[in-house]
């Protein structure tokens, strides 16, 4: 459905060289990206700012000719193939609008059917699952501009799919929306994904989107993919730590240690303590732990993907 092949994209930029002069550099933004995604998948795009995200996204839509490489998405080259390739994709970039600002959300749907020249009967049975599922009854006849952000964001959504795109392409849609709105949108996103009718690729600095709705995720920085699997994989690969949190009657006898885990914190004069679990598994650590002194209570706790991609970051990077 979308693939990329060294695909590079340079951007001319000014420097400062010395106290006036300015010289012109190239800098790679995205730097021989390869990648496939089948019909259906959802993957999530993610990295650091500046890693590249945005301008493989306008690459794919057909925004930006790429300066090498070889891109494809639904079978169409997007930028020589672009109005073409408009009718197959949706696209949905947090900071911009597809929408009408005068004009009730529902008139704006009702011109964008006649700019896809999609039939009523679709366009009607589209828009009632959309205002079902996004739940825009409320607002469908609100003018944009006095839409709240996350009322925006689910008219945009809508406005996304309502001539039935093959490729959903999704720049941070939940960017700054609150927690109800940020459910509804992955709700329905996630909705979308099960269906499977649509390939999605979602670019995000929420984790939290990744979690729920992707299960493959490619990290790109400088320009660069630095991971392309799953949420697991990623895990497996950096690291990433189980922790053993205990509520003790009494504080650690002086000197104790659990072989295989590190003691990363003690709180609450003593009472607390979590100990990061590095060669031991969670049941020996639990066992070692109430063997040897009077445990309330206990949990392991799962490794969050923010601190792996965290680490991942730090060393792509070299920086915190
Ligand atoms: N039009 C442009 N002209 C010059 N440089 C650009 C242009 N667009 C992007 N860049 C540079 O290309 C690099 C990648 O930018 P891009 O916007 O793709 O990153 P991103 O991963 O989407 O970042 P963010 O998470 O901050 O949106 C950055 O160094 C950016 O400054």
């Amino acid at each position: 459905m979308i693939e990329m092949r060294e695909l590079r994209k340079n951007f001319t930029v000014r420097v400062k060289a010395g106290r006036l002069r300015r010289e012109k550099r190239e800098v790679a933004a995205v730097d021989g990206v390869s990648l496939s995604i089948a019909r259906g998948e959802m993957v999530g795009y993610i990295g650091p700012n500046g890693a590249g995200k945005s301008t493989t996204l306008k690459m794919l839509t057909g925004v930006l000719a790429p300066t090498s490489g070889e891109v494809s998405v639904c079978g169409l080259r997007p930028v020589p193939q672009r109005t073409r390739l408009a009718l197959r994709i949706g696209v949905v970039f947090g900071q911009r609008s597809q929408l009408w600002w005068d004009l009730p959300l529902r008139e704006s749907f009702r011109l964008l059917r006649h700019v896809y020249r999609v039939p009523a009967a679709e366009h009607a049975a589209r828009l009632r699952r959309c205002q079902e599922l996004l739940d825009l009854g409320d607002f469908l006849d609100t003018p944009v501009r006095q839409l709240s952000l996350g009322q925006r964001m689910r008219g945009e959504l809508t406005a996304a799919l309502l001539h039935g795109p093959e490729v959903l392409f999704l720049d941070e849609p939940t960017i700054g929306l609150d927690v109800v709105s940020k459910q509804a949108v992955r709700s329905f996103l996630g909705e979308l994904g099960r269906a499977g009718d649509v390939t999605l690729v979602l670019t995000t600095h929420d984790l939290a989107d990744i979690e729920r709705l992707c299960r493959r995720l490619v990290v790109i920085d400088h320009g660069h993919v630095v991971h392309d699997g799953t949420i697991e994989q990623l895990h497996a690969r950096y690291g990433s730590r189980r922790r053993l949190v205990a509520d003790l009657d009494t504080p650690l006898p002086p000197g104790f240690t659990l072989p295989g885990a590190t003691l990363t914190s003690t709180e609450a004069d003593g009472h607390r303590v979590t100990f990061t679990l590095e060669s031991i598994a969670a049941g020996a650590a639990v066992a070692a732990l109430v063997g040897a002194v009077p445990v309330r209570d206990l949990s392991v706790v799962e490794p969050e993907i923010e601190d792996v991609v965290a680490r991942l970051y730090t060393d792509v990077s070299g920086a915190p």
